[in-house]
Protein backbone atom coordinates (compact mmCIF):
# COMPACT_ATOMS: atom_id res chain seq x y z
CA UNK A 1 0.00 0.00 0.00
CA UNK A 2 1.34 3.47 -1.06
CA UNK A 3 0.63 6.74 0.49
CA UNK A 4 0.00 9.93 -2.06
CA UNK A 5 0.80 13.50 -0.25
CA UNK A 6 -1.24 15.91 -2.42
CA UNK A 7 -1.74 19.86 -2.18
CA UNK A 8 -0.01 22.98 -3.07
CA UNK A 9 3.52 24.16 -4.03
CA UNK A 10 4.81 24.60 -0.26
CA UNK A 11 2.10 22.73 1.34
CA UNK A 12 4.83 20.94 2.89
CA UNK A 13 4.50 17.17 1.09
CA UNK A 14 7.96 16.58 0.33
CA UNK A 15 8.84 17.56 4.21
CA UNK A 16 6.33 15.24 5.91
CA UNK A 17 6.78 12.54 3.41
CA UNK A 18 10.23 12.64 4.22
CA UNK A 19 9.06 12.41 8.00
CA UNK A 20 5.83 10.27 7.75
CA UNK A 21 8.00 7.84 5.81
CA UNK A 22 10.53 7.37 8.40
CA UNK A 23 7.72 6.94 11.06
CA UNK A 24 5.99 4.52 9.77
CA UNK A 25 9.19 2.26 8.40
CA UNK A 26 8.23 3.21 4.60
CA UNK A 27 10.59 4.39 1.58
CA UNK A 28 10.21 8.14 0.43
CA UNK A 29 9.60 8.96 -3.37
CA UNK A 30 9.46 12.37 -4.33
CA UNK A 31 7.61 12.21 -8.10
CA UNK A 32 9.07 15.21 -9.02
CA UNK A 33 13.12 13.75 -8.45
CA UNK A 34 11.67 10.49 -10.03
CA UNK A 35 10.88 12.51 -13.24
CA UNK A 36 14.14 14.53 -13.04
CA UNK A 37 16.07 11.56 -13.11
CA UNK A 38 14.36 9.90 -15.96
CA UNK A 39 14.45 13.38 -17.92
CA UNK A 40 17.91 14.08 -16.75
CA UNK A 41 17.08 16.90 -16.35
CA UNK A 42 15.68 19.42 -13.37
CA UNK A 43 11.95 20.10 -13.27
CA UNK A 44 12.34 23.51 -14.63
CA UNK A 45 13.88 22.75 -17.36
CA UNK A 46 12.05 20.30 -18.41
CA UNK A 47 8.92 23.06 -18.42
CA UNK A 48 11.08 25.26 -20.19
CA UNK A 49 12.37 23.20 -22.90
CA UNK A 50 9.49 20.68 -23.62
CA UNK A 51 6.65 22.96 -22.19
CA UNK A 52 3.84 22.36 -19.76
CA UNK A 53 1.87 19.28 -21.85
CA UNK A 54 4.88 17.25 -21.88
CA UNK A 55 5.58 18.12 -18.39
CA UNK A 56 2.39 16.77 -17.28
CA UNK A 57 1.70 13.46 -19.78
CA UNK A 58 5.53 12.06 -18.42
CA UNK A 59 4.60 13.31 -14.97
CA UNK A 60 1.42 11.12 -15.19
CA UNK A 61 3.28 8.00 -16.71
CA UNK A 62 5.71 8.54 -13.77
CA UNK A 63 2.54 8.06 -11.76
CA UNK A 64 1.30 5.22 -12.41
CA UNK A 65 5.30 3.39 -12.71
CA UNK A 66 4.32 3.91 -8.62
CA UNK A 67 2.16 0.62 -8.47
CA UNK A 68 5.80 -1.01 -8.97
CA UNK A 69 6.19 0.52 -5.08
CA UNK A 70 5.42 -0.92 -1.97
CA UNK A 71 4.89 0.58 1.00
CA UNK A 72 6.20 4.01 -0.05
CA UNK A 73 5.26 7.61 0.90
CA UNK A 74 5.23 9.21 -2.41
CA UNK A 75 5.28 13.29 -2.56
CA UNK A 76 3.26 14.18 -5.77
CA UNK A 77 3.71 17.39 -7.59
CA UNK A 78 1.08 20.52 -6.89
CA UNK A 79 -0.22 19.83 -9.70
CA UNK A 80 -0.40 15.93 -10.21
CA UNK A 81 -4.38 15.72 -8.99
CA UNK A 82 -5.66 17.83 -11.37
CA UNK A 83 -4.45 16.48 -14.66
CA UNK A 84 -5.67 12.98 -16.61
CA UNK A 85 -7.43 10.44 -14.23
CA UNK A 86 -4.37 11.16 -11.64
CA UNK A 87 -6.64 11.27 -8.55
CA UNK A 88 -8.71 8.97 -9.34
CA UNK A 89 -6.13 6.55 -10.23
CA UNK A 90 -4.27 7.26 -6.48
CA UNK A 91 -7.76 7.06 -5.09
CA UNK A 92 -8.09 3.78 -6.37
CA UNK A 93 -3.91 2.04 -5.88
CA UNK A 94 -3.54 4.19 -2.65
CA UNK A 95 -3.83 6.08 0.43
CA UNK A 96 -4.50 9.71 -0.61
CA UNK A 97 -3.63 12.58 1.94
CA UNK A 98 -4.56 16.38 0.99
CA UNK A 99 -2.13 18.84 3.16
CA UNK A 100 -4.51 21.55 3.30
CA UNK A 101 -2.39 25.03 3.51
CA UNK A 102 -4.53 28.55 3.29
CA UNK A 103 -2.86 31.33 0.78
CA UNK A 104 -1.15 33.51 3.66
CA UNK A 105 0.99 30.68 4.85
CA UNK A 106 1.98 29.50 1.32
CA UNK A 107 3.34 33.20 0.62
CA UNK A 108 5.01 33.07 3.76
CA UNK A 109 6.83 29.56 3.53
CA UNK A 110 7.18 30.16 -0.49
CA UNK A 111 8.85 33.94 0.07
CA UNK A 112 11.37 32.20 3.15
CA UNK A 113 14.91 32.26 1.97
CA UNK A 114 14.92 28.81 3.01
CA UNK A 115 12.63 27.98 0.14
CA UNK A 116 13.83 27.05 -3.04
CA UNK A 117 10.92 28.77 -4.86
CA UNK A 118 13.35 29.51 -8.21
CA UNK A 119 13.01 26.00 -8.34
CA UNK A 120 9.22 25.88 -9.02
CA UNK A 121 8.78 26.65 -12.68
CA UNK A 122 5.19 27.96 -11.85
CA UNK A 123 6.53 30.83 -9.34
CA UNK A 124 9.94 31.95 -10.63
CA UNK A 125 10.71 35.33 -11.24
CA UNK A 126 7.46 36.92 -9.36
CA UNK A 127 6.78 39.65 -7.01
CA UNK A 128 4.98 38.52 -3.69
CA UNK A 129 1.87 40.69 -4.90
CA UNK A 130 2.04 38.25 -7.98
CA UNK A 131 2.83 35.15 -5.81
CA UNK A 132 -0.21 35.83 -3.83
CA UNK A 133 -2.61 35.97 -7.04
CA UNK A 134 -1.24 33.13 -8.76
CA UNK A 135 -1.56 30.94 -5.31
CA UNK A 136 -5.16 32.29 -5.19
CA UNK A 137 -6.32 31.29 -8.33
CA UNK A 138 -4.58 28.04 -8.31
CA UNK A 139 -6.63 27.45 -5.03
CA UNK A 140 -9.65 27.51 -6.44
CA UNK A 141 -9.23 25.61 -9.53
CA UNK A 142 -7.23 22.75 -7.78
CA UNK A 143 -8.80 22.31 -4.44
CA UNK A 144 -12.21 20.55 -6.04
CA UNK A 145 -9.49 18.05 -7.01
CA UNK A 146 -7.41 17.87 -4.02
CA UNK A 147 -10.67 17.74 -1.68
CA UNK A 148 -11.04 14.26 -3.37
CA UNK A 149 -8.36 12.76 -0.99
CA UNK A 150 -9.62 9.95 1.69
CA UNK A 151 -7.71 12.59 4.16
CA UNK A 152 -7.33 15.97 4.60
CA UNK A 153 -4.76 17.62 7.61
CA UNK A 154 -4.36 20.90 8.31
CA UNK A 155 -1.05 22.37 9.26
CA UNK A 156 -1.52 22.16 12.91
CA UNK A 157 -2.21 18.29 12.09
CA UNK A 158 0.90 17.16 10.39
CA UNK A 159 3.48 16.04 13.17
CA UNK A 160 4.37 12.85 11.49
CA UNK A 161 3.35 10.43 14.36
CA UNK A 162 -0.60 11.93 14.34
CA UNK A 163 -0.80 11.64 10.37
CA UNK A 164 0.27 7.66 11.12
CA UNK A 165 -2.15 7.41 14.27
CA UNK A 166 -5.05 8.61 11.76
CA UNK A 167 -3.99 6.14 9.30
CA UNK A 168 -3.85 3.35 11.33
CA UNK A 169 -7.01 4.08 12.99
CA UNK A 170 -8.32 4.30 9.85
CA UNK A 171 -6.85 1.01 8.20
CA UNK A 172 -6.05 -1.26 10.95
CA UNK A 173 -4.37 -3.93 8.33
CA UNK A 174 -2.35 -1.98 6.14
CA UNK A 175 0.09 -0.36 8.87
N1 LIG B 1 4.62 22.29 8.47
C1 LIG B 1 5.40 23.28 8.00
N2 LIG B 1 5.47 24.47 8.65
C2 LIG B 1 6.21 25.48 8.17
N3 LIG B 1 6.97 25.42 7.04
C3 LIG B 1 6.95 24.26 6.36
C4 LIG B 1 6.16 23.13 6.79
N4 LIG B 1 6.33 22.13 5.90
C5 LIG B 1 7.16 22.60 4.96
N5 LIG B 1 7.55 23.87 5.24
C6 LIG B 1 8.45 24.73 4.44
O1 LIG B 1 7.70 25.13 3.30
C7 LIG B 1 8.47 25.04 2.12
C8 LIG B 1 7.83 24.09 1.16
O2 LIG B 1 7.86 22.76 1.67
P1 LIG B 1 7.91 21.50 0.72
O3 LIG B 1 7.95 20.30 1.61
O4 LIG B 1 8.98 21.66 -0.30
O5 LIG B 1 6.48 21.59 0.01
P2 LIG B 1 5.93 20.88 -1.28
O6 LIG B 1 6.74 19.64 -1.52
O7 LIG B 1 4.51 20.58 -0.93
O8 LIG B 1 6.03 21.88 -2.37
C9 LIG B 1 9.87 24.61 2.55
O9 LIG B 1 10.66 25.77 2.69
C10 LIG B 1 9.64 23.95 3.91
O10 LIG B 1 10.75 24.09 4.75
O1 LIG C 1 2.07 22.98 -8.88
C1 LIG C 1 2.58 22.53 -9.92
O2 LIG C 1 1.94 22.47 -10.99
C2 LIG C 1 3.97 22.02 -9.86
C3 LIG C 1 4.51 21.76 -8.62
C4 LIG C 1 5.87 21.25 -8.44
O3 LIG C 1 5.92 20.42 -7.27
P1 LIG C 1 5.76 21.00 -5.77
O4 LIG C 1 4.30 20.98 -5.44
O5 LIG C 1 6.53 20.03 -4.92
O6 LIG C 1 6.33 22.38 -5.76
C5 LIG C 1 6.36 20.52 -9.69
O7 LIG C 1 5.70 19.29 -9.85
C6 LIG C 1 6.16 21.37 -10.90
O8 LIG C 1 6.97 22.48 -10.74
C7 LIG C 1 4.71 21.79 -11.12
MG1 LIG D 1 7.78 18.95 -3.35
Amino acid sequence: MNIYLIGMPGSGKTTLGKRLAKTLGFSFTDLDIVLAEQEKMPVTEIFAQKGESYFRQAESECLKGTLQLQKSVIATGGGTPCFFDNMAWMNEHGITIFLDVSTDELVKRLTSSEDATQKRPLFANKSVEELRDSIDTMQVNRVPHYEKSQFRFFPHETKPSFVASQLKERFPDSF
